[in-house]
């Protein structure tokens, strides 16, 4: 059998060992994208690979590293895991029976090929629902929390259209909530964006003032993809089932990372993805409340399944590989999150002793240590991803990349173009080692030195210029 098999249950070294090749870098990710900077030139995803590839860069000295402790396979360390993660080879071994074997299509109800099928799904069901504190007929399965985020705010506010027009959701949610807001506006639906706080928080009370009689559904985030921080879910579903509004929490970056249970915090909608908890592509959930029973105008027609809300044929090796994902997340969810808070400290503490002028966009307190934002002031984002190369990192997510615009994330914040523009995520995931993160700190510390030094602006900060007091000549 495969090499998988042979293994056994993996060690996390034997897991990072067969990592699996999916590091995606930021750069490649949108290969047949073409975009306009904001300096109105016309780039290409291609043109800018080529560009990183054949920059100029200064040699910096040798870090002492052992480079094979970080360099398995001649790729960059993958640190990039809010965009997607890599499977975790136990989900592998879980899924690979239902795509050689058990291959029946779950929905046959005449013969043996159909009954194992659906077993599988109703087992992953079952693991998607216990990790957060769910009953499995509230789970349905689509393509992943992109749909489930369409599914919820789209099906929820045509589904009570005739009673109810208003939507709450927020600026900092991920591009889906917003375009699905975008289109509900076109179809004559009221939408509030919250602003958020400078830590990237919402205010509660704005929030609980933002809300009318004919207000259908609050959507609001649990962990934000590009500053890590944890909205207070708990008490925005308190104030939601006082007032007696649905609540939508798009889970994507929290299922599986922070303990989430519908019942205790009120949550009447969540989105799930496959991909966020090393499950695989192409997959996710959305948990849908049965008491009260929140009801949703389904986007698929078809054939009926998911008690008729997602049409479709469900794919059970996904749904077993989902289920398997949110299993472990449960067994070691203390594990990893102690692990990743230890490193993610070592990161920022290593950067932040040796460097200058470096601000964590996000709260610190409030936020998921896995997903750390940083901001190095007098240095372009854009140089730096470029120079550090031989690290698969991210601007921020990994849908508008191909962007030089900041981050609309970062602005609501409050920050200043400069500071959106020198930003960095560092996506500290279950299979990151310790040498790697020092290895990243080494080439962070460097590049970030190498880049100031050509900078005039950090020429007169050392100066001890301030540079809010200069008048820039306007052309
Ligand atoms: C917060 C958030 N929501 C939704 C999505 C979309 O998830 P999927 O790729 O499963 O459609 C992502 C992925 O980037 C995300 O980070
Ligand atoms: S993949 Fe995360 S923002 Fe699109």
């Amino acid at each position: 059998m495969s090499l998988l098999y042979r293994l056994g249950r993996p060690t996390v070294q034997a897991v990072n060992a067969l990592r699996p090749r999916c590091a995606s870098t930021v750069l490649r990710d949108c290969s047949r994208r073409s975009v306009v900077d904001s300096r109105k030139t016309l780039v290409t995803a291609t043109q800018r690979v080529q560009a990183a590839a054949t920059a100029q860069e200064t040699p910096i000295e040798a870090s002492g590293f052992e480079e094979s402790l970080v360099k398995r396979d001649g790729r960059p360390i993958y640190l990039d895991v809010q965009a997607t993660a890599p499977m975790d080879p136990r989900v592998i071994d879980a899924m690979l029976p239902y795509m050689t074997q058990f291959y029946g299509n779950p929905h046959s109800r005449t013969h043996q090929y159909g009954w194992e099928s659906e077993a599988g799904v109703e087992k992953g069901r079952q693991q998607v629902a216990d990790l957060i504190g769910a009953d499995p007929k509230e789970i349905i399965f689509t393509s992943g929390a992109t749909e489930s985020n369409n599914m919820s705010v789209k099906g929820v506010a045509r589904f009570y259209k005739s009673k109810k027009n208003h939507i709450i959701t927020t600026q900092t949610e991920h591009k889906c909530v917003l375009d699905s807001c975008r289109v509900l506006q076109e179809e004559g639906f009221d939408v509030t964006y919250l602003p958020v706080k400078e830590n990237g928080l919402i205010d509660l009370q704005t929030l609980e003032e933002a809300i009318r009689p004919e207000t259908a559904l609050v959507s609001i985030m649990t962990v934000n993809n590009e500053i890590g921080v944890i909205q207070p879910i708990a008490e925005i579903g308190k104030i939601c089932r006082a007032k007696k509004v649905f609540f939508h929490t798009d889970a994507a970056q929290a299922v599986g990372k922070i303990p989430l249970d519908v019942n205790a915090m009120n949550v009447d909608l969540m989105s799930i993805s496959g991909h966020k908890i090393y499950g695989p592509k192409g997959i996710g959930a959305l948990y849908v409340r049965r008491r009260p029973r929140v009801r949703l105008e389904p986007i698929m027609s078809g054939g009926g399944q998911e008690r008729g809300l997602r049409s479709g044929t469900v794919p059970t090796p996904l749904v077993v590989g989902l289920g398997a994902a949110c299993a472990i997340a449960k067994e070691e969810m203390n594990y990893d999150a102690a692990r990743i808070r230890a490193l993610s400290d070592r990161l920022i503490n290593g950067i932040t002793s040796q460097i200058e002028h470096v601000v964590r966009n996000g709260d610190p307190d409030a936020s998921y240590p896995g997903c750390v934002n940083l901001s190095f002031a007098y240095v372009e984002g854009e140089s730096l991803l470029m120079a550090l190369k031989e690290i698969a990192l991210s601007s921020g997510s990994a849908c508008t990349s191909a962007s030089l615009e900041p981050s609309y994330v970062l602005r609501a914040l409050g920050a200043d173009d400069d500071m959106a523009h020198s930003s960095i995520r560092f996506g500290i995931g279950r299979f990151t080692t310790e040498a790697e993160v020092d290895f990243v700190v080494d080439r962070v510390v460097k590049h970030v030195g190498r880049l100031r030094e050509m900078s005039p602006l950090w020429e007169m900060v050392q100066e001890g210029i301030d540079l809010k007091s200069i008048q820039w000549a306007q052309h």
